[in-house]
């Protein structure tokens, strides 16, 4: 209640170093463009090399320090070379920002295997591979923020994208754990931000809503980048989008799961995920 009558007290990330997975469309590009106005120095990484040299041109269009190099953070290899040349840009990342995911939104049974292990690799096992390159030199400093791009699919499973669901549920399991090895370590100076947003409109989920608003409504880009950059430059640890998904979680936690298919079958959340529409060079072909 304090924190929403007292005015938020901000922390400065000039002269951070921000490195932000996915930079090349979405939300990664809008936070791209958040972190430069407050004069972050600018690591970025995306698979599509046109997004990305699009995101690195706006950035430097606002004057921002920004360096930007292709990296496939599904391959442990890529993300060690990519390193690499980040660090010479511009030396250690203090503010890593694990934002890239795919989706393929198809039933247990249709889904590929390759698809299966391609959502893991990158909405999970990313993240192990990126927080093990960057983490040690925020605790030799004891200085950094970590951001994980998880979802409100990671609190509670909606119907129609298993793999990603799971693959959300381990990437908020993962960063929980770091959270409580962090306090555990006193590392005060390090923190966390978990952001669990429900459906934005970027082309990521293309098509996808309910039918009716009545309970929640889908997100812009911009609205949900504005809750994520409050909640990282408050330091806050978790933050839900919209705020009516802190109830919705709350609810999901506790309501028999009959139930809470009930909710979905009268939403038409059942529905929101088949009218999906494949968007993405991945989510249509093979792409290794
Ligand atoms: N949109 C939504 O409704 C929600 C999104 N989220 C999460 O937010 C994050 C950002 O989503 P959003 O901005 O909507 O998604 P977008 O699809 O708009 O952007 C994701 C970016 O990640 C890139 N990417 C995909 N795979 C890789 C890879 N292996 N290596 C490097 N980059 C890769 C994509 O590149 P390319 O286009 O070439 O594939 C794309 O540029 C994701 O983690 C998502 O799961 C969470 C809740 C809701
Ligand atoms: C769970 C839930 C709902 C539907 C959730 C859906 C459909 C979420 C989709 C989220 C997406 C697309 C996330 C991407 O990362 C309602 C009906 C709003 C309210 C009750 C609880």
């Amino acid at each position: 209640i304090l924190r929403w009558i007292l005015p938020a007290k901000y922390k400065s990330v000039e002269g951070e170093v921000c490195l932000i997975t996915g930079a090349g469309n979405g939300m990664g590009r809008l936070l791209a463009m958040e972190f430069a106005k407050r004069k972050a120095k600018l690591i970025l990484w995306d698979m599509d090399q046109a997004g990305l040299e699009q995101t690195a041109k706006l950035v430097r269009e606002i004057g921002g320090e920004v360096y930007a190099g292709v990296c496939d953070v599904s391959k442990i290899e890529n993300i060690r070379e990519a390193a690499v040349k980040s660090r010479e840009a511009f030396g250690d990342i203090t503010i890593l920002v694990n934002n890239a995911g795919v989706v393929f939104a198809k039933d247990l049974l249709e889904l590929t295997e390759w698809q299966i292990e391609q959502t893991f690799k990158v909405n999970v096992l990313a993240h192990f591979w990126m927080l093990r390159e960057f983490l040690p030199s925020m605790l030799e400093r004891n200085h950094g923020h970590v951001v994980t791009l998880a979802s409100v699919v990671g609190l509670f499973s909606s119907p129609g994208m298993p793999d990603y669901c799971s693959s959300k549920h381990a990437a908020v399991g993962l960063h929980q754990a770091l959270y409580y090895d962090l306090q555990k370590k006193k590392c005060d100076g390090i923190k966390t931000t978990m952001v669990c947003p429900y459906h934005v409109k970027t082309g990521m989920f293309k098509g996808v809503g309910l039918k009716s608003d009545v309970l929640t409504r889908s997100l812009s880009p911009g609205e949900c980048v504005d809750a994520i950059m409050h909640a990282v430059l408050t330091n806050r640890p978790f933050v839900a989008v919209p705020r009516v998904m802190y109830i919705s979680y709350n609810l999901s936690t506790w309501m028999p799961m009959k139930v809470l298919a009930a909710v979905y079958e009268y939403t038409g959340a059942n529905d929101a995920i088949s009218r999906f529409i494949p968007n993405r060079p991945y989510q249509t072909k093979l792409r290794e």
